[in-house]
């Protein structure tokens, strides 16, 4: 455990990374550290995708995405131990998570009138809180460049397809592979897309995840929470 008070945090961390490198399930328990609040955007640009689906359009086709989402109402909470996700008033949470969702949401969110509105979104919900772990990947980079701690957590490609394989109880070999094949495919949509790609902030501090289990992951990033704020006991 970290040797860091678990009160008094004040500001705003920032966990970047692609997929499966355990940024969602790591800043939920570091927001519950810290007590601070919990915004997952992956979750607003799958609740977009939801209501882009629902429409019946192409996620390719960028003036149809857009028109869709801005006239779709995405609510998500910043709650750390509950997940909120509605679109419309209808709760999404799960159907996020969907392989459908999954396959269309990089097309859905490299859309930059998309982008543009859920930036607005979580920067007036992150304005709210004193204190917050926002998870993403552009969050150092683009949405909240003056943040006080800036996280970029990176894993070797194997390990996250395991741990995503395990999350979705997948044992089985050629689908592991597929698993694995649909990281790469996410990893270089994420990282080539002109508005806003995956990369560290230049004052991100890179934490692998690797050879680190998850416990071991929240005490770093608690601990680099309050380091940045010279709040050391
Ligand atoms: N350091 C770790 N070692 C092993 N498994 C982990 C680690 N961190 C997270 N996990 C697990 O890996 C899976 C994917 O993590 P998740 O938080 O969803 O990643 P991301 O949000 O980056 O896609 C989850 O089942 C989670 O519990
Ligand atoms: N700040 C963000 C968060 C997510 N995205 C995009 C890129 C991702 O492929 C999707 C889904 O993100 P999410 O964090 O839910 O994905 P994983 O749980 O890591 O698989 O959304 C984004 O472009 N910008």
């Amino acid at each position: 455990m970290s040797e860091y008070p678990v009160a008094g945090f004040r500001g705003q961390v920032t966990l970047d990374g692609p997929s499966g490198t355990g940024k969602s399930s790591v800043a939920r328990a570091a927001a519950a550290r810290l007590g601070a609040a919990y915004l997952d955007t992956g979750a607003m640009y799958r609740a977009a995708t939801v209501a882009v689906l629902d429409a019946g359009v192409d996620p390719e086709d960028a003036e149809a995405v857009a028109a869709v989402v801005a006239g779709a109402r995405i609510e998500v909470g910043t709650a750390a131990d509950v997940e909120l996700v509605r679109v419309d008033g209808v709760d999404v949470a799960v159907r996020i998570r969907g392989a459908e969702v999954t396959r269309a949401v990089s097309a859905v969110s490299a859309v930059p009138a998309v982008r543009r509105q859920l930036v607005d979104q979580q920067r007036a919900l992150v304005e709210a809180a004193d204190a917050v772990v926002v998870e993403g990947r552009d969050i150092g980079t683009v949405v909240l460049p003056g943040a006080t701690c800036k996280i970029y957590l990176t894993a070797a490609p194997e390990a996250r397809a395991q741990r995503r394989a395990a999350q979705l109880g997948v044992r089985d070999v050629a689908e592991i592979a597929a698993i694995a094949a649909d990281l790469r495919r996410r990893d270089t949509y994420d990282s080539s897309r002109a508005d806003s790609p995956l990369r560290p902030a230049a004052d991100a501090v890179v934490v692998d995840s690797t050879a680190l289990d998850r416990d071991q992951v929240v005490d770093r990033v608690v601990e680099l929470a309050h380091e940045s704020l010279g709040a050391r006991r």
